[in-house]
Order: C-alpha cells, then sequence, then structure tokens
C-alpha cells in the first residue's frame, strides 16, 4: 500500500527572509518546491500539502494598515483566509504543472480550511508566533511604540512582530480532506495553520484574530488523514542542538528518546523550531516518522538521506 505523506511547507521558505516580497519570488520558490513534491509523486507516495503563513499574513496586514485611509483593514483572521487563499493558487496552480509535466494526472485540490482554537488558550496572553519581514532591534522597538505591536526577536534572524497562536484544537473538514487523500487527490490544506475560529456557546463559529501555528496543525492533519510520514520543511538542513553557538551540532537519524531529551534541555526556540520538534515529537509518539528538512531536499530526506529524521527505532547518528 502506498505510503502517505503529509507535507508542511514553511512560510519563510516561500519568501525567504533576505527575498523581496514580490509575488514573482514567492511563485518561484512554490515552483521550485512543486517540482521536488510531483518527484515524491513519481516515487508513488500520497502527498497531502499544508503551508505557513508567517510572512504573508504579516505582509498583508501591514499592507492592510498603511492603506487604512482609503480602505478600511479587515481583521487578522480575515488576512490569514487571504493568505491561504493565494499561497494556496500558487501551489495548485505550480504542483498541476509539475505533475503535467512527469507524466502524472493526479487531481490537485486546495481548500479553504477553518482550525477551531480556545478562547481560553493561555497564547493570547503571550504573543510568539513571528509574521512578516524582519527588522533591526532599534526599529522594531520604533514601530512597537508607534504602532502598538508586541515585537520579538527571531532565533538570531532579526526582530517580527509577533502575535497569539493559539493551540489548535482541530481541523474542521478533516474527514472530507482525508477521503480526498483516499482518491488519491492531492490535497492542499490548513494553510497557515488553518483560519482560527471559536465556538461560541450557541454552537456557531467566528473568526479569531490570531496565527496558529502551520506545524502544530500539521500534526493534526497528519493524525487525521493517518498519514505514515509527517514531513516539515524549512530554510535550514537539518535541525541543530545548541543552534547558532560554537559547540552546534546536526542530527541526522535520531530516536524519539533522543528528541524527547533535547527537547526537554530547552533546545529549539518558541516560534521557529519549537513548534516544529514538539509537533514532529507528536506525531512520533502517535506511531509515525518525522523528518525536518530543507524544501530542496525534500526528496532525498524521505529516502533517509538528508535532513533531521526523528524514529521510533533507537538509532543514534549525527553528521
Ligand atoms: N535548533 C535549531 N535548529 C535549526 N534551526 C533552528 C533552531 N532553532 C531555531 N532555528 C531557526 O528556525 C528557523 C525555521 O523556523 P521558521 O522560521 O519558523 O520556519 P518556517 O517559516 O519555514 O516554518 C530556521 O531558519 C532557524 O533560524
Ligand atoms: N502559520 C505558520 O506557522 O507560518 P510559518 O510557517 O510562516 O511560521
Amino acid at each position: 500500500m502506498a505510503q502517505k505523506v503529509v507535507i508542511a511547507l514553511g512560510g519563510n521558505a516561500i519568501l525567504q527572509p533576505k527575498q523581496q516580497a514580490t509575488y514573482e519570488n514567492q511563485l518561484e520558490n512554490v515552483r521550485q518546491c512543486c517540482e521536488i513534491i510531483a518527484r515524491i509523486v513519481q516515487q508513488g507516495y500520497e502527498v497531502i500539502i499544508t503551508h505557513g503563513n508567517g510572512p504573508q499574513v504579516g505582509n498583508i496586514l501591514r499592507q492592510q494598515e498603511e492603506a487604512k485611509e482609503v480602505v478600511p483593514p479587515f481583521p487578522l483572521d480575515v488576512c490569514s483566509a487571504e493568505s491561504q487563499g493565494f499561497i494556496g493558487y500558487m501551489m495548485d496552480q505550480s504542483l498541476k504543472n509539475a505533475l503535467q509535466k512527469h507524466g502524472l494526472d493526479n487531481a490537485v485540490v486546495s481548500i479553504l480550511t477553518l482550525t477551531e482554537v480556545s478562547m481560553d488558550d493561555p497564547a493570547f496572553l503571550n504573543p510568539v508566533k513571528p509574521i512578516g519581514v524582519f527588522y533591526q532591534e532599534d526599529e522594531a522597538h520604533r514601530l512597537a511604540a508607534e504602532k502598538g505591536w508586541v515585537v520579538k526577536e527571531d532565533a538570531g534572524r532579526g526582530w517580527r512582530r509577533v502575535v497569539p497562536s493559539p493551540k489548535p484544537k482541530s481541523i474542521l473538514g478533516a474527514d472530507v480532506i482525508k477521503s480526498l487523500t483516499d482518491s488519491r487527490a492531492i490535497v492542499i490544506a490548513a494553510g497557515g495553520g488553518g483560519i482560527p475560529v471559536c465556538r461560541q456557546a450557541d454552537g456557531t463559529l467566528s473568526g479569531v484574530e490570531a496565527v496558529i501555528d502551520k506545524d502544530r496543525s500539521g500534526y493534526q492533519l497528519a493524525r487525521d488523514v493517518h498519514a505514515d510520514v509527517f514531513m516539515i520543511l524549512t530554510d535550514v538542513q537539518n535541525v541543530y542542538v545548541n543552534y547558532g553557538k560554537p559547540q552546534q551540532k546536526s542530527l541526522g537519524t535520531i530516536s524519539l528518546l533522543e528528541a524527547q531529551q533535547y527537547a526537554a534541555e530547552g533546545q529549539f526556540s518558541a516560534g521557529s523550531m519549537g513548534p516544529k520538534m514538539e509537533s514532529a515529537i507528536r506525531f512520533v509518539e502517535n506511531g509515525g516518522t518525522a523528518v525536518i528538512c530543507s524544501l530542496n531536499q525534500a526528496d532525498l530526506a524521505l529516502e533517509g538521506k538528508a535532513g533531521t529524521r526523528i524514529t521510533q527505532e533507537n538509532l543514534v547518528h549525527c553528521n
């Protein structure tokens, strides 16, 4: 039987920190990624795709705020929906083209997905999810004072605006996504973690101003579609311990136990590698294999030849 893999593509892989935020740059990154995904489909995997939206939703929010004198700005959950729509469109188009090139006829569908969160989530009191572009520290503090933003340092790469990131409770429509994947369709879903919504006392849904971590919702999606592999693609080739320090060490294939120990030591930053490792560990705890690697090595990493792989087996190997 074909192995099912959920591929989570980082927002910073779609728009790299040093790139100008043009549509063309983002489309080219997505196009390159879809070439690799098409090769994975050709290898016989059933593929489900999810993606981040941190840089993109931050830029949409900024566009709205800058134009507020002429067009009333939309709330953050609507900006999240916009980002899910445009990234889903780029992926849908690029993947259809890449599959056609490889002579593959799988259907591709992009599903605008809502993710339920709880308004009691403590994450609303401590914003940690970085969105938008990177700033120098002094400029970040100036913007925070001027615009009422909360800003934080992001994994040694600069300063960014941060917003609340509640944990996903459930991905709405996951059963429909699963039946589509069971019929060989390649589904793009829960982009940007899904649009955050909460359920009111009367059962109705309403939007929530937050950005859900796509690695956390990617884990839920992988669990809901019964995936064998959960793969997180980002802008580093491996997960490292002592990241950014002279004794930095790259992780190849590691056991679940080793991953849990590194996480307990606080090796992985909140808002970047932290949620990736947390989600990868949860997936392996539930019986699967998790891989974290760079976008351009996804196919190699699936074969165990690149990236960081967390397995249930007690295999320890460092690059
Ligand atoms: N221990 C670590 N190992 C590798 N990368 C790390 C680590 N801790 C923090 N990072 C940072 O995490 C970043 C990837 O997270 P993030 O920017 O949220 O990615 P994405 O947008 O692709 O989901 C890397 O670029 C790196 O700077
Ligand atoms: N929503 C989300 O997790 O986006 P990034 O992958 O850009 O951080």
